[in-house]
């Protein structure tokens, strides 16, 4: 049976559970669930929280907003994420491998094709590649630190079937539900235009790119002929329940 190709992003926010630290139980859920539906899909990550690891191991001595501070930090924590990756899926015999991308990468030909060659002899021979930006080269101009977009491009280049937001809300919310305090889940969109009418500029504590970026994430995913789900990455689960429609997530269509 040809498996279904899944790109799933995870953002700070979903890996550290809203806290401080990034949470290996969190880790050990989105494992499990892999290991439970490998036969049927196979799994390429994107996954934010170097940054967030390093936070809880290091306190640098500008630990301020700055961009070379930021990359400092992304550095320290990029192995440490890695590691915490490594150990827990290999306690659920899943095999993982780091892939460090950066946006200038999807401009030239010649990277494209061995990003792309590389993935794919990743994931033919049972290794998730996880993937991050490559924070060391970022510069501001190519905004630094949004990794919806490198899932976007990524999904688009290693053609997967549905590319996977996971953040720390039920999908995207209506405006005015935001505003009354009640929030109400768009479930099923294919109009991106109307979509972004509904997006606040908030972001929460980790994050960076905010609900829009997810937006113009899907934008790319979308031309590409890829689905996208913005699913509540804080729930047990999230992915086996959003396959299973047992979850109220934000579903474009392609
Ligand atoms: N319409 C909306 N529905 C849901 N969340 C929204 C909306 N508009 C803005 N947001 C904000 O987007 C945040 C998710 O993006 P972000 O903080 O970058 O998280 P991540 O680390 O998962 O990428 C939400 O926590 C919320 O503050
Ligand atoms: N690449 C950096 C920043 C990524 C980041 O915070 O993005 P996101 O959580 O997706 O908004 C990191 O791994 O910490």
């Amino acid at each position: 049976m040809l498996k279904k190709r899944i790109l799933l992003k995870i953002g700070s926010n979903t890996l550290t559970k809203d806290t401080d630290h990034i949470s290996r139980g969190k880790i050990e859920d989105i494992g499990r669930q892999i290991a439970a539906l490998k036969d049927q899909y196979e799994f390429i990550i994107v996954s934010s929280g170097a940054i967030a690891a390093a936070k809880q191991f290091v306190k640098l001595e500008h630990n301020g907003e700055e961009i070379d501070v930021k990359q400092a930090l992304a550095s320290i924590g990029q192995p440490h994420l890695m590691r915490i990756f490594q150990e827990n899926f290999r306690e659920l015999g899943l095999f993982t491998s780091q892939c460090l991308l950066s946006y200038s990468d999807f401009e030239k030909e010649g990277s494209k094709i061995n990003i792309k060659n590389t993935i794919n002899v990743l994931v033919a021979n049972n290794f998730i590649p996880i993937i991050n930006e490559n924070d060391t080269v970022a510069t501001d101009e190519i905004k630094f630190g949004d990794n919806d977009k490198l899932a976007g491009l990524t999904a688009a280049l290693l053609a997967a079937d549905i590319l996977i937001i996971a953040t720390n809300t039920d999908g995207i919310y209506t405006k005015a539900s935001l505003a009354s305090n009640t929030p109400k889940t768009i479930t099923s969109v294919s109009d991106l235009d109307e979509l972004s009418q509904e997006i606040g500029d908030s972001k929460s504590t980790h994050g960076t790119g905010g609900m829009q970026s997810k937006i113009d994430a899907a934008t790319i995913a979308k031309n590409a002929g890829i689905e996208t789900w913005i699913t509540n990455g804080l729930a047990d689960n999230f992915i086996i329940d959003a396959i299973e429609n047992k979850s109220v997530f934000t579903k474009i269509k392609a």
